[in-house]
């Protein structure tokens, strides 16, 4: 992609003060984001993304606070910017769609003057225009008889239409970028594939580039375009889906993709990477995940991996990824993945064999 990132994340640190110490939760996240993209940012709990999403627009809680790295939203640093300049680039600029949308709708105000509140915050459009264009968005994101429903109050509403609600406040001053947390985590599994839906349409009709933060790596296969894997607060993987999910490069990514359900396995049992994430006050040095890593090498015990290129778009940090690393094999249902990648792409079926150099974090 040539154009100019809408959003550019550098060596972002984040940590919060606790009594026990300094929880380190992001350590170093760089990542871009074009105009129209939808990029999926996957791990397990507590391995960052949600304190990444929330530091982007300034709302971390009180005890956070972002201790190096730049987030420019074009072209403007928003980790130096006040809180007024971070306001109208929340309303009008990014906007946040959270797990739980009740937490975001007020309980005692109607959906339609909701909807239409960030319009009369950000645009000179009359009472009546603002309303109108809340109908017509609330029937765009499949709320049936919008103009009657406008009318009613979220109780009155299913945790799923709630969600979309929240996606149609998130969207009506028209961002570049929506940042998604886990916006389907607390719908059923149907609900959820409705609202990814409604997400990657809304993108190609407006444009709008979108973040989904997720822990389930197996809703982001049909909607996202590229996929960054976080743990222990960095990325240690990022690709198209495509690469993530088809050649798959840092154990980490190997581990959570085993425990997705394969179509040779459709049902099958959900395998819970063995271990626990570190204690981000005291993270491990080198690799983060080497203690749960059975394929662990020496330095990664010592030493942090840069990333290594695996293809202009494909970049892990991985020690086995370096010159001369020992050639190991992948788990069996990886192998069938690369093989698969491999058949699909016309290329060679095992470990890039074109030179590979360390390279930046986007
Ligand atoms: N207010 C806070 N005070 C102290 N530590 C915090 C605070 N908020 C988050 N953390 C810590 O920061 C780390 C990253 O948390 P984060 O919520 O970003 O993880 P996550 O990957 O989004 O997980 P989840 O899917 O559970 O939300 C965790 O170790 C978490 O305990």
């Amino acid at each position: 992609m040539s154009a100019a990132p809408v959003l550019e994340v550098d060596d972002l640190h984040v940590s919060f003060a606790t009594r026990a110490g300094r929880v380190q939760a992001v350590r170093g996240v760089s990542l871009t984001l074009h105009a129209g993209e939808v990029l999926a940012v996957v791990g397990e709990s507590g391995s960052g993304k949600s304190v990444t999403a929330r530091a982007v627009t300034g709302l971390l809680p009180a005890n956070g606070r972002v201790d190096a790295g730049s987030v420019r939203y074009r072209g403007q640093d928003l980790v130096r910017a006040d809180e007024r300049a971070l306001r109208r680039v929340r309303g009008n600029g990014i906007a946040m769609v959270f797990q739980d949308p009740m937490t975001c709708l007020d309980p005692t105000m109607t959906i339609g003057a909701q909807v239409a509140e960030p319009l009369r915050v950000h645009t000179s459009l009359s009472r009546r225009a603002a309303r109108d264009a809340a109908v017509r968005l609330l029937e765009r994101v499949g709320i049936p008889e919008p103009a009657v429903r406008a009318r009613q109050y979220p109780h009155q509403f299913s945790g799923g239409q709630r969600q979309r609600i929240a996606i149609a406040i998130a969207l009506v001053c028209g961002p570049d970028v929506v940042l998604a947390d886990e916006p389907t985590t607390a719908l059923d599994v149907r609900v959820q594939a409705q609202v990814l839906d409604l997400l990657g349409e809304l993108r190609r009709d407006t444009g709008t580039a979108v973040v989904l933060v997720t822990h389930d790596l197996g809703v982001v296969a049909s909607v996202a375009d590229r996929v960054a894997v976080m743990y222990a607060g960095r990325i240690v993987e990022i690709g198209t889906a495509r690469e993530v999910f088809g050649h798959p490069q840092h154990p980490y990514t190997w581990g959570l993709l085993g425990s997705l359900p394969t179509a040779d396995q459709p049902d099958g049992r959900l395998l819970a990477i063995p271990g626990s994430p570190p204690d981000m006050i005291d993270p491990p040095t080198g690799d983060a995940f080497w203690p749960r890593n059975p394929y662990a090498v020496r330095i990664d015990t010592e030493q942090a991996p840069p990333f290594f290129d695996v293809s202009p778009t494909h970049r892990a940090a991985t020690w086995l990824l370096a010159p001369g690393a020992p050639a190991v094999e992948p788990p069996p249902a990886v192998a069938q993945r690369w093989a698969r990648h491999a058949a699909s792409a016309d290329l060679p079926a095992g470990r890039p064999t074109e030179p590979v150099e360390p390279g930046g974090g986007r």
